[in-house]
């Protein structure tokens, strides 16, 4: 198969689809890999490497789109790539549909073929492909947190894990899921004072055998949320009911009731969002005020560390990837039910069913595009 890596051109998104070991590994399978120049420059790869792992570097991400069956990256395409995108071409990234109706619509329009890295599940409802990148964003936004709960970055001005003599900040995370548990390790391990919610009570029962003793379990409801927000200093918002948008946890009116300086960072943006006020920002600009409460809705977090994140994210990708340019995709999804479920989009069909109910669009059964 042909494979593309065009560079990202997302805001200060400087992960790559492949790094150049993966290449190599493609290219011993037998395929023929186009890099973008420079696609891997931002997470320290540079084309010499890509060039001796066996890959051709072309100048333009035009010249990448042309020639590729398979195009691998990161983030979905945004709208100056759309009109580059062939009739029946593949497109191997996260695309977080649900969220983005605009995107589904170009991707029906293009007539292109969308697995995406968030909807791969594997038969224990984990998602393999998005497990790393949650593993990143859930340890960053206690970083991030912590960062903008200093004053002159418009937060309360309370450190983290306190002082002698001084309590610690309060920190809730309304999610368990890798996100969260990530982020509770982190926070608990500056010495905050931390709450974990989650609607699974098998889950919470997991999370207090391995946390330690500065994080409690609750079980989430609005009841909960509605009185836990007026104290806490921190939240993270890590939610997720995959392939569809996220629900709204914290609502407008709640605000008012928290603490002036409050910082929520609401990870979950990127299927749409767990609080009702966030909307997604970029690296470049990632806060906005309202209320007094500073809200960081960063929709590419990983992207900021692309050292960790590329390398982490290929471990997981490859060997998809490797399956799909072996087999070419119909067959790899037909005989892989976790590769099936990363179809979204395929031929102007919605064939998964999030996506389809977020737009209202008409929904057709996967099994028959195979
Ligand atoms: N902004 C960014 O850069 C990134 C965002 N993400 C996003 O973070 C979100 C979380 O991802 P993961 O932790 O991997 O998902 P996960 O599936 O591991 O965990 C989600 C958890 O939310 C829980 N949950 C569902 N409804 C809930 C409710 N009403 N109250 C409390 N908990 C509830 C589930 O039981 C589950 O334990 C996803 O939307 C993912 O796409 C992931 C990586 C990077
Ligand atoms: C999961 C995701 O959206 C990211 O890593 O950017
Ligand atoms: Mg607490």
């Amino acid at each position: 198969m042909i494979i593309g890596v065009p560079k990202e051109i997302k805001n200060n998104e400087n992960r790559v689809g492949a790094t150049p070991a993966g290449v190599n590994e493609l290219v011993r399978n037998g395929h023929t890999v186009y890099v973008q120049a420079t696609a891997g420059e931002g997470s320290g790869f540079a084309d010499e490497e890509y060039a001796n792992a066996g890959a051709t570097i072309l100048p333009t991400i035009a010249e990448v789109y042309a020639i590729a069956e398979m195009i691998v990256k990161v983030k979905e395409p945004i709208e100056s790539e759309y009109s580059l995108i062939k009739d029946n071409q593949l497109l191997f990234t996260y695309f977080h549909f649900a969220s983005h109706e605009p995107l589904t619509k170009a991707m029906i329009e293009r007539n292109a073929v969308c697995l995406a890295y968030e909807t791969v599940e594997r038969p224990d409802r984990s998602l393999p492909l998005l497990v790393p990148m949650s593993e990143v964003a859930g340890r960053m936004s206690i970083q991030e947190g912590a960062k903008y709960l200093e004053k002159p970055l418009k937060g309360r001005g309370i450190l983290l894990g306190g002082v002698p003599g001084v309590r610690p900040a309060q920190v809730l995370i309304l999610g368990g899921g890798v996100v969260g548990t990530n982020a509770a390790k982190m926070a608990a391990g500056m010495g905050a004072d931390v709450t974990i919610l989650d609607t699974n009570l098998a889950r919470l029962r997991y999370l207090d055998d391995v946390l330690p003793a500065n994080v409690t379990t609750q079980m989430s409801n609005g009841y909960v949320i509605r009185e836990l927000v007026k104290t806490h200093d921190l939240i993270i918002g890590a939610v997720l009911i995959p392939g569809a948008k996220a629900p709204n946890l914290i609502t407008r009116d709640m605000l008012k009731t928290m603490k002036p300086g409050t910082v929520l960072v609401d990870v979950a943006v990127d299927q749409g969002g767990c609080i009702e006020t966030c909307k997604p920002t970029t690296h470049e600009n990632p806060t906005f005020i309202i209320d007094d409460v500073v809200h960081y809705c960063v929709a590419n977090m990983p992207g900021a560390v692309p050292f960790t994140s590329t390398q982490a994210l290929t471990n997981a990708t490859l060997p998809y990837v490797v399956q799909v340019a072996n087999k070419g995709w119909k067959e790899a999804c037909a005989n892989s039910e976790e590769l099936k479920k990363g179809l979204n989009v395929v031929n102007g069909k919605v064939v998964y069913k999030g996506v389809a109910e977020a737009f209202g669009l008409e929904y057709t059964d996967v099994n028959t595009v195979l």
